[in-house]
């Protein structure tokens, strides 16, 4: 069996999917739980990018003690500088440095000749090779490059000091026979290319990014990259769980083998989604919420005879439903405190009282308190950033077939002073969202809004995932409550409380000259 590696690029890749952005907590749980499901490196970020990227490339390098921590750098000393100084705390730093090596790329982006292009990554790679003991080197847009060119310069970056080089297929165009051929040439013609790992990175344009990483371990790589859930760039990455899963279940075929914890994957899967506000296509596979539902007679007849008649993959397997404690109204302290635990959370006493407060608060209204609704009051209290600047603090909403829908409102903001205003729309959530429009006082535009249950029944929680927009500034915001109008109101003020921090940010990095 070969060992392959799993990339979480989830943090830098996923984190460019379109409307979404993670503060620092979120960035934090989420490598907590990347590390708690054991893959080998997370990409936490692109530190030259922006201040944020780089405080959580730092963060993150400081509490992840179990897995490699990498950050991306351009082939520029300052961007390498800046992932130094964010990564340097780290067992083993390394770096993810890139250059595209496409003619496309090279003439249009690049503007460099591919001699020029050879030049940068040597210098870079041996630049960086000063600070990082490990330099993983990415050939941008490798699936539309040259495979002479390929060759010339990964032979000359080995030399410079690369240890990992990644061949990504980063517009999602390549086919699955292609790119195992691609992997096959490099091996047979690069002539120091058994110094280095080979690796995978494949987007899903085409449909086709996790067939592509499985075509790629065929033809021999040990590292695949990709995201939970394959959120990334456009159509987004390869995703993590679907290529560990499609490896362990079919071990006879690739002889390969991963060491992530399989039974975290839908715990995973349900933070990140929870977090970035992506939501899960119910017949995604691995983690949808149809992937383990029967629903035909004859399917149901076979299930019941031998479950292994059409399930080839048991729910326990990646963590679904493995939890048999129900919590509700009567329970106490210590078997919430033993399941927060269970769920991979760590809580101090004070976190655990304020948690445990709200929780019995939900359970007068609700029946049975699922994992899926602690998660989403672990996510909702733990995660906000403490210096919000808005606080809801009392909303009312008159709705009425032949009224005028009008809501009134009541913040508080970061000084402790009220703020109430009341305004009208042709519907009750428009209504909340002039009215908060009005109490902030910004010309903001609702860019999307997707409410969704937090599980089953009537009593179920609901989810507002909210995008909007100010000035040239896109912000994206959730909320959660019973109510949805709550929720609404809500989310709308995660997505401006965010934004607000992102201007407050980009005004000080103006003040120093950035
Ligand atoms: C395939 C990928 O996913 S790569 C990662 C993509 N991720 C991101 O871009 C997210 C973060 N990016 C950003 O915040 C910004 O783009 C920054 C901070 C990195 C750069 O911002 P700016 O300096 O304003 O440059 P801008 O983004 O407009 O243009 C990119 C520049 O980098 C150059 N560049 C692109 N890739 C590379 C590279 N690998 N090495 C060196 N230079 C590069 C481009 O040619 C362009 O240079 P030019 O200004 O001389 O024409
Ligand atoms: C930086 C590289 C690896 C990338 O994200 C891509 O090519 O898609």
């Amino acid at each position: 069996m070969r060992k392959i590696n799993i990339f979480d690029t989830t943090l830098r890749d996923g984190e460019q999917s379109a409307g979404v952005n993670l503060n620092l907590h979120e960035k934090l749980e989420i490598a907590k739980q990347l590390e708690r499901l054991n893959v080998d490196i997370i990409e936490a970020g692109f530190p030259a990018s922006s201040e944020g990227d780089f405080q959580s490339v730092k963060e993150i390098t400081k509490i992840i003690k179990n897995c490699s921590v990498t950050g991306l750098a351009r082939s520029v000393k300052s961007d390498i500088d800046s992932a130094w100084e964010a990564l340097k705390g780290g067992a083993e730093p390394r770096l993810h440095l890139f250059l595209a090596t496409s003619p496309i790329h090279m003439t249009y982006k690049l503007k460099q000749t591919p001699d020029q292009v050879i030049s940068t990554a040597v210098e870079t790679v041996k630049y960086a090779a000063k600070y990082f003991p490990v330099i993983q080197w990415s050939a941008e847009d490798a699936c539309r490059s040259d495979l002479s060119f390929l060759v010339k310069i990964i032979k000359e970056v080995i030399d410079a000091g690369a240890k990992v080089i990644n061949i990504p297929d980063t517009v999602g165009y390549i086919s699955p026979k292609e790119y195992g051929e691609r992997f096959k040439y490099l091996f047979q013609n690069v002539p120091n290319i058994d110094k280095v790992i080979l690796s995978a990175h494949c987007h899903d344009d085409l449909g086709m990014a996790v067939s592509n990483s499985l075509s790629a371990v065929e033809n021999g790589v040990l590292q695949i990259e990709g995201t939970i859930n394959g959120i990334g760039e456009r159509a987004g990455n390869a995703s993590l769980e679907e290529v560990a899963v499609a490896l362990h279940i079919r071990q006879d075929y690739y002889h390969a083998k991963t060491r992530l914890n399989l039974s975290e994957i839908k715990r995973t899967s349900d933070l990140v989604s929870k977090l970035t506000g992506m939501i899960i296509p119910p017949n995604k596979a691995i983690i949808g919420k149809n992937a383990f539902a029967h629903e035909s007679g004859i399917h149901q007849d076979g299930v019941l005879k031998e479950k292994t008649t059409y399930e080839i993959i048991s729910p326990e397997l990646v963590g679904v439903n493995s939890n048999s404690m129900v919590l509700g109204k009567h329970s106490g302290r210590h078997a919430f405190r033993n399941r927060i635990v269970e769920l991979g959370y760590s809580l101090d006493d004070q976190e655990i009282n304020r948690l445990f407060k709200l929780f019995k608060e939900l359970a007068d209204k609700k029946k049975e308190i699922t994992d899926e609704d602690l998660i989403t009051l672990l996510v909702d209290e733990k995660l906000t950033d403490q210096e919000d600047y808005y606080h809801l603090e009392a909303l009312q909403v008159q709705f009425g077939t032949n009224q005028i829908p009008t809501a009134t409102i009541t913040l508080t903001n970061l000084d402790g002073e009220k703020i109430q205003e009341a305004a009208t729309g042709s519907g009750s959530v428009e209504a909340l969202y002039n009215t908060l429009e009005r109490c902030v006082g910004l010309s903001i535009s609702l860019e999307d809004y997707r409410i969704q249950s937090v599980g089953a029944g009537r009593d179920a929680l609901a989810q507002v995932y909210v995008k909007v927009k100010h000035q040239n500034l896109e912000s994206s915001g959730r909320g959660s409550a019973q109510d949805v109008l709550e929720a609404s109101a809500k989310g709308y003020l995660n997505a401006v409380n965010r934004l607000l921090a992102f201007e407050k940010n980009i005004i000080s990095l103006e003040k120093v000259g950035v």
